[in-house]
C-alpha cells in the first residue's frame, strides 16, 4: 500500500475554531489555499456521481479569489469530473492525485496506459463475484469503491494488489471506503509543489492545505515541510511553512484540525472576513 504507515502520524493536532481563525494565522501572508474535494468540500455519497459541491461553498471560494487569494484544488477525482463539480468556478486543479493538472489540459506524460488497461481488466474479472464492489470510470488510474459494503475492504485490497503485482510501478492507495492503483510517484504532496510553482508570482506563498484523507497526508507534509516517511521527501524540494488542516480528528501529521465540512465552510467564512479587511 503506498501510504505512510498512520504511526508516523502525529495525533496531537490543534483544533481550530472556525471562527478564530485569525489567531491561528501568522504574518507569513500572502496565503495561498489548497483544497481537497471529497470529505472536504463534498460530502460523501455512495455513489461518487451524486456527491456535489454545494453552491454556496463554491461562492465563498470565487469570493475569497476575488479579494486577491490564490485558491487552487487538490483532489483524487479525475479532472473532468473535478470540473463538473466545480461548475463555473475558475481554479488551477491538480487532479488524480495530481497525474492530471489543468494548466496542461490533463495531458499526462507520467502513466503506462497498457498496464493501466490489464490492471483495469484484471480488476473488473476479480470483481465478478462481488455485485457490491464498484469501479469508478477514471481515465487515468484503477479506483475501485467498497462503501457499499465495509466488509470487502480486506477482499477488495487484496485483489487490487493480485492486479498490480506484475507491475513494479503501481502503488495501491488507501483512501475512505475506496482502494486505487495509480503510478507510484504521484501524491498530493508533489502535486501541491507544481501547483505552488504554477501560482506563485514573485513572492513566496503561505500555502494552507485542507482535506481529509489519508491520500492527503501527503499534501500536509508538503506544506509543513516534513517527512511521513512517503518516498518522495519533500525537505529537499522546498522550504515551506505552511499550514496542514485536518477535517476530522483521526491520527494526522496536519499541525491542525477542525471537526467537519460544516466547519470546513466556516473556517472559509473566516478566511473570506480576512482577506476583505486586508484588502482595506
Ligand atoms: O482527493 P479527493 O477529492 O478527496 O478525492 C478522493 C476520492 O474521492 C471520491 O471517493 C470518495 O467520495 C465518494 C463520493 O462521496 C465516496 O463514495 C467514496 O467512498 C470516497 O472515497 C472519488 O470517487 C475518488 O475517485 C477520489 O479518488
Amino acid at each position: 500500500m503506498d501510504s505512510a504507515n498512520t504511526s508516523d502520524f502525529i495525533t496531537s493536532a490543534t483544533y481550530i475554531d472556525p471562527d478564530k481563525l485569525a489567531n491561528f494565522l501568522s504574518d507569513k501572508k500572502p496565503y495561498c489555499l489548497f483544497l481537497d474535494i471529497d470529505g472536504t468540500l463534498a460530502e460523501f455519497t455512495v455513489d461518487p456521481k451524486d456527491s456535489f459541491i454545494p453552491t454556496s461553498t463554491l461562492d465563498l471560494i470565487q469570493a475569497i479569489q476575488d479579494y486577491g487569494v490564490k485558491v487552487a484544488v487538490v483532489t483524487g477525482r479525475s479532472l473532468n469530473e473535478a470540473k463538473q463539480m466545480l461548475s463555473l468556478l475558475e481554479v488551477p486543479i491538480a487532479a488524480t492525485h495530481g497525474l492530471q493538472l489543468s494548466w496542461l489540459n490533463g495531458n499526462i506524460v507520467n502513466i503506462n496506459l497498457a498496464q493501466l488497461t490489464q490492471i483495469k481488466d484484471t480488476v473488473t474479472h476479480y470483481c465478478l463475484p462481488y455485485p457490491d464492489l464498484y469501479i469508478e470510470n477514471k481515465p487515468y488510474s484503477c479506483t475501485l469503491h467498497y462503501r457499499k459494503n465495509p466488509t470487502l475492504a480486506d477482499i477488495s485490497y487484496d485483489l487490487m494488489s493480485k492486479a498490480i503485482a506484475n507491475f513494479d510501478n503501481w502503488s495501491v492507495k488507501q483512501g475512505k471506503y475506496v482502494w486505487e492503483a495509480i503510478p507510484k510517484s504521484v501524491n498530493k504532496g508533489l502535486a501541491i509543489l507544481d501547483l505552488l510553482q504554477h501560482i506563485s508570482l514573485s513572492e513566496p506563498l503561505c500555502p494552507i492545505f485542507i482535506g481529509d484523507d489519508i491520500t492527503d497526508e501527503a499534501g500536509f507534509a508538503a506544506v509543513q515541510n516534513v517527512s511521513i516517511g512517503l518516498d518522495s521527501d519533500y525537505k529537499s524540494k522546498k522550504l515551506l511553512t505552511g499550514m496542514g488542516i485536518k477535517v476530522g480528528n483521526e491520527a494526522t501529521c496536519a499541525n491542525y484540525y477542525v471537526q467537519d465540512i460544516d466547519e470546513v465552510r466556516d473556517l472559509l467564512h473566516s478566511f473570506l472576513k480576512i482577506a476583505m479587511s486586508d484588502s482595506l
